[in-house]
């Protein structure tokens, strides 16, 4: 049977890029089809202006935490469309860039919507192409819960575009995307809620770091609201009025929905042609990431396994393996690190304590807290926090987490060392580096031990 291209891929964001211009690299003529913006969710609305409004925010503590050291600056100011604007220009380069990175090794891309016809068949606006592997790389969008007002609230896409920044919000969600956006409102200078119906934020993370985390957020001076739940919005006199369900009725600017991501399966038109989905439309794939059709492959959010463009392109990269090299994909899922980028930050790699509880390990728990040497003269009240879980019987080091400032950067350096299996021996033997933060986690002793 001959095919138009040997790849076609739908959906041109993280996993989809990379499984497309590698593939071309490697020799196979290959298709993608894209409706929106070249290089997907991370590129467009997530990861990379997400983290640009972080920095941003970020500024807002300079002027006052300088003082200390002797900086006396003029009164600050914030302009909005400026960070809106640069940022955006900056995303404009990057989508540039995207477009070289699938036109130089020979992708073909095709500007439209893709939906399945058959196995072997997608439909891109009019025109019918036939490959003979198709890779679906769709990603996910954001889920709101349904209630009367849900057409009111933003999702975090607008977030990205806002004509005005308010000046007050409320954001509902307890995971990534609301910390994240409430800290970055909060430094913007907005009057932020965050509010959750759980008893906790960041259900799955360790629960000391929820408890620290969510503290520390309340002390950067959001307002954080726990076991409360939104029953209706209506908009009055140009605000959004919100009645929680224990009755009270509050008043915000705007209000903001984080509560997780759905597959962006919808008009794919799966089920026509066999293809097997979860209850909320992801993907089932095998180890191969194969669906149920045998020539139609899915990677990166769309399968629901874990939301991150790292996870997406490491499963692109599994699957180059196996098309070019025979290799089975043996993506490891375990000691995945990651970065919540609130503020302040949180690195984690590994399991938390409660997983390593749950299965059955005899664990001993090192941890700390301590003011980071930044803010014995900036004045700051802020944290940090630091926590190992180690393996009894071996020694492994099983997790690592931690709170504060430069977690992100700092976790990734421990993902290797939990991936060579360090132990507890390794991290001790370790010089640390003088004066950091980071060097506490070479120099837990006996005396951080908690009791359990
Ligand atoms: C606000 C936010 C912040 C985030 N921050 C981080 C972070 O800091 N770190 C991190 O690791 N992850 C982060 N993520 C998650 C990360 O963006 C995703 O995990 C990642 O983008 C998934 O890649 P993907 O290839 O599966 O899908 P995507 O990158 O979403 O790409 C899917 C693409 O498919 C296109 N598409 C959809 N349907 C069709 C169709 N039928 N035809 C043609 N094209 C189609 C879409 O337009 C999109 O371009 C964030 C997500 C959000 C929303
Ligand atoms: N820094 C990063 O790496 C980063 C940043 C942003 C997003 N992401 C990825 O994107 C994914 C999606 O982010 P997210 O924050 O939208 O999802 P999430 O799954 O992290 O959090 C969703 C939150 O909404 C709550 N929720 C769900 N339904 C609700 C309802 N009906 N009412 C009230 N609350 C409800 C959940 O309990 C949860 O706390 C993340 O899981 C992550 O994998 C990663």
């Amino acid at each position: 049977m001959n095919y138009q291209y040997d790849l076609f891929v739908i959906g041109a964001g993280s996993g989809g890029v990379r499984a497309s211009r590698v593939a071309a690299s490697k020799g196979f003529k290959v298709g993608v089809a894209e409706f929106q913006a070249l290089g997907g969710t991370c590129v467009n609305i997530g990861c990379v202006p997400k983290k640009l409004f972080v920095y941003g925010s970020e500024y807002s503590h300079v002027a006052e935490q300088a003082k200390g050291y002797g900086w006396e600056f003029a009164k600050p100011s914030f302009d909005w469309a400026t960070l809106r604007d640069n940022k955006s220009k900056e995303i404009e380069r990057l989508n540039g860039i995207y477009k070289n990175l699938l036109e130089n090794p020979g992708v073909t891309i095709h500007q439209g919507y893709g939906e399945l016809v058959d196995a072997h068949t997608v439909k891109v606006g009019h025109e019918l192409i036939s490959a003979e592997r198709i890779l679906i790389a769709v990603g996910a969008k954001p889920f709101v819960p349904e209630f009367p007002g849900n057409d009111l609230v933003l999702v975090s896409d607008d977030m990205f575009y806002l004509e005005e920044l308010p000046k007050s919000i409320l954001v509902v969600g307890g995971g990534y995307i609301a910390v994240e956006f409430a800290g970055i409102c909060q430094g913007l200078g907005v009057e932020t809620t965050l509010m959750y119906r759980g008893d906790k934020l960041l259900r799955g993370f360790d629960e000391d770091v929820r408890d620290f985390a969510s503290n520390e957020y309340a002390r950067a001076g959001v307002n954080v609201e726990l076991n409360s739940d939104v029953e209706k919005i209506e908009s009055v006199d140009g605000q959004k009025q919100v009645t929680l369900k224990d009755g009270r009725v509050l008043m915000f600017d705007e209000v903001l929905y984080a509560t997780g991501r759905v597959p962006n399966t919808g008009a794919l038109n799966l089920q026509q042609v066999g293809i097997e989905t979860t209850k909320n439309g992801a993907i089932v794939v095998n180890d191969r990431y194969q669906s149920s059709v045998e020539s139609v492959y899915a990677i990166g959010d769309v399968t629901d396994r874990v939301q991150l463009t790292p996870v997406a392109i490491k499963e692109a990269m599994a699957l180059i393996g196996y098309w070019f090299d025979g290799v089975e994909p043996n993506f490891d899922y375990d000691n995945i690190p990651t970065a919540v980028f609130s503020q302040p930050p949180i690195g984690t790699v590994g399991l938390s304590e409660q997983e390593a509880d749950q299965r059955g390990l005899d664990i001993d728990v090192y941890q700390t807290d301590f003011r980071a040497m930044k803010h014995t003269l900036s004045g700051a009240q802020e944290r940090t926090f630091m926590k190992l879980i180690v393996d009894r019987a071996t020694d492994r080091v099983l997790g690592a987490h931690m709170v504060g400032d430069y977690a992100g950067e700092i976790i990734q350096g421990l993902g290797i060392a939990l991936k060579a299996g360090a132990t507890k021996a390794h991290f001790d033997s370790t010089v640390g580096v003088h004066p950091t933060s980071a060097e506490e986690f070479v120099t837990f002793s006996a005396g951080s031990l908690k009791k359990r």
